[in-house]
């Protein structure tokens, strides 16, 4: 008889992860965090340790510490805590994927090495199989982000070996533009779960099939997204274009600002009222004190809470 197997679906909100202005990690605000995410976004999955969440930037023990604080104060709360655990040494990938089951988390998910990068696409498969073997037990999702990794096989092409390679495979974060890409995992590998990750054009992503979506945005515009997807799923395309397109006057104004991930954990500490602190070095934001009314006003028209 075939296992039901329980799909990830909705929004999942690839959290920042909260410093002290010394650089050290907050960890007392994350049950807040946990909170605020369910109350005032409709937003119950988290994917810790992420590109969001600097975890490239974290050591190994930050990195625990993190995932089990999170698990913490999501259990019961949330339906699905997923922990990255890519790294650039497999031992430490492995270490954290057997962590992350010890602790609790419900999956795990992993990028390709990006300094020294997988010689194939098999190579890539054996490294990710190895990883997933170290917690057997917990789903694996690759991560796919070949604008950071440079690593940039055809998610397609990858997902027959990994299907065929990897017990615990589930699905694929899948953070890029290709969505003929993304399009033909669906559309040929439909037991598994397709989660987008460019937040900007997630209405595209939903018309090619998504069962869901990882993101940074979803921290400060999920009930907003939440309403697009609301309107896709009724078959008010007008409507999800709208909204989809409101959400992109706000990526507009973020990007000719020149803006990326130290000044979005900005402004989700100015939209959440729960202090991020800053990014860990070598990010460095830009945002100043006299822009904050102007990122106010412009999420408030987003995302009335
Ligand atoms: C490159 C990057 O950081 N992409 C983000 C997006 O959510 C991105 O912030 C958003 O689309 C705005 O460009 C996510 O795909 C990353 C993510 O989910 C993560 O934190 O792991």
């Amino acid at each position: 008889m075939a296992s039901a197997v329980r799909r990830l679906k909705g929004l999942v909100a690839a959290t920042f992860t909260p410093m002290t202005t010394m650089s050290d990690l907050n960890l007392p605000v994350i049950q807040q965090y946990v909170d605020y995410l369910i109350e005032k976004q409709n937003v119950r999955n988290i994917f810790v340790n992420g590109t969001t969440g600097e975890g490239m930037s974290l050591s190994v023990q930050e990195r625990k510490m993190l995932a089990e604080e999170w698990v913490k104060h999501a259990k019961n709360k949330m339906d699905s805590v997923m922990v990255h655990v890519g790294c650039l040494s497999l031992e430490d990938s492995k270490d954290l994927a057997a962590h992350a089951a010890s602790c609790g988390a419900d999956a795990i998910s992993a990028v390709s090495p990006s300094f020294i990068k997988p010689s194939s696409q098999d190579a890539l498969v054996m490294y990710l199989k190895e990883v997933a073997a170290a917690a057997p037990s917990l789903p694996f999702y690759y991560y796919h982000i070949p604008s950071l990794t440079g690593v940039r096989y055809q998610v397609f092409d990858l997902m027959g070996k990994m299907q065929k390679e990897i017990p615990s495979f589930r699905g694929v974060k899948f953070s890029d533009v290709n969505l003929m890409d993304f399009s033909l995992c669906i559309h040929n590998y439909k037991e598994f779960d397709l989660l987008y990750g460019v937040d900007e054009q997630l209405l595209g992503a939903l018309a090619c099939g998504a069962h869901g979506a990882v993101g940074s945005t979803y921290n400060y515009l999920g009930k907003t997204t939440y309403k697009m997807m609301a309107a896709f799923e009724k078959g008010d395309l007008l409507k999800a274009q709208e909204l989809q397109h409101t959400i992109q006057k706000f990526m507009v104004y973020v990007f000719d600002m020149g803006w990326g991930l130290p000044e979005f954990k900005q402004i989700m500490s100015l939209n959440s009222g729960i202090d991020m602190g800053p990014a860990r070095l070598p990010l460095l934001s830009s945002l100043q004190p006299e822009h904050h009314e102007s990122v106010k006003s412009k999420l408030k028209q987003l995302n009335p809470l």
